[in-house]
C-alpha cells in the first residue's frame, strides 16, 4: 500500500497539569476524506492545532509526506502543502472577499494577474462571485466558511484539515460545501481531514473515521463500522 500522506503516532498534549491527548494514532491514505469524530473534549482540535504547528506537542510524532514536521513552525508546514479552516472561520473582515482570496499569494509572491484569475474561479465555484468586492463582515458566518475554504485552495494544498465545516451552517450551504470537498478530492485529488459532528455530512463524505474519547482513539474503520462500535456508542452516550 502506498505510504499515508499523515501519520500521527502516539501522540500525547498536556496544558499544565491536564492530559489533552493521550496517545493519539491516526494514519491519513493519500487521495481519501478522513473523518474525526468524538464528543465535545475529546482533544480534535487540539490534534489539528498540533498537526499544523499551532501548538508543540508534549510527546510523540507527526510525519507529513515521509518527512517529520513534529515542532515545526506553522509557515513552514503550510508551505509544505498542508492548508487548514478553523471552527469559526477566520477571514479579514474588513477586506472584500476578492482580497481575502488574495491573502494566501503573497508570500507566495504569485503574479498578480494570475492570482486574481484563481480567486476569481474559486469564488464562481464557490457561489460568491456577485459578493467579490463585498466586505467578509458583510457575509453570514456558513458563507465565511465557505470563503476560508476556498482560501485555502489557493496555496493548492495536498492536505486539507477541516474543522466542523458545516457547524451552524444553513443546509444550502452544508450542500454546497460538501459538494465542493467532494469535487477538490475526485478532481484534484487532494486529501481531507475533517472534523465533524454532523453524521450524515461524516456518513456522505468521509471513507475512513477515527474516533476519539478523553484524548484517546477508541475505534477507527469505515463510517458505517464506527457507527456500530460498542466503545464508540459508549462514549457518546456516557458523555
Ligand atoms: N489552550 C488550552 N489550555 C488548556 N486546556 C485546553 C486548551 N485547549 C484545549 N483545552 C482543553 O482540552 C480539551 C479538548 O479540547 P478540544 O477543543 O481539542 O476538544 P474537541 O474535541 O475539539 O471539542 P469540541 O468538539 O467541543 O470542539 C478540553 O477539555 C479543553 O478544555
Amino acid at each position: 500500500m502506498a505510504q499515508p500522506i499523515l501519520v500521527v503516532e502516539q501522540l500525547r498534549k498536556n496544558f499544565g497539569g491536564v492530559v489533552v491527548l493521550d496517545g493519539v494514532s491516526l494514519a491519513v491514505e493519500r487521495g481519501r476524506i478522513h473523518g474525526v469524530i468524538g464528543p465535545n473534549g475529546a482533544g480534535k482540535t487540539t490534534l489539528f492545532n498540533i498537526i499544523n504547528g499551532v501548538y508543540t506537542a508534549t510527546s510523540g510524532s507527526i510525519t507529513f509526506k515521509g518527512e517529520a514536521i513534529t515542532g515545526r513552525r506553522v509557515t513552514d508546514i503550510a508551505r509544505r502543502g498542508l492548508g487548514r479552516t478553523f471552527q469559526v472561520a477566520r477571514v479579514f473582515n474588513e477586506l472584500t472577499l476578492l482580497e481575502n482570496m488574495l491573502v494566501p499569494t503573497v508570500p507566495q509572491r504569485m503574479a498578480h494577474r494570475a492570482a486574481v484569475e484563481k480567486a476569481r474561479h474559486l469564488l464562481s465555484l464557490a457561489g460568491l462571485s456577485r459578493l467579490e468586492h463585498s466586505p467578509a463582515a458583510e457575509i453570514s458566518g456558513g458563507q465565511k466558511k465557505l470563503l476560508e475554504f476556498m482560501r485555502t485552495l489557493m496555496a493548492e494544498p495536498e492536505l486539507i484539515l477541516l474543522d466542523e465545516p458545516f457547524g451552524g451552517v444553513n443546509p444550502a450551504l452544508v450542500d454546497r460545501l460538501t459538494e465542493l470537498v467532494l469535487e477538490t478530492n475526485a478532481k484534484d485529488g487532494r486529501t481531507f481531514l475533517l472534523i465533524s459532528h454532523e453524521m450524515p455530512s461524516v456518513m456522505r463524505l468521509c471513507g475512513d473515521v477515527t474516533v476519539l474519547a478523553a484524548g484517546r482513539t477508541i475505534a477507527r474503520g469505515t463510517p458505517a463500522q464506527v457507527r456500530e462500535d460498542p466503545a464508540v456508542i459508549e462514549a457518546y452516550l456516557g458523555h
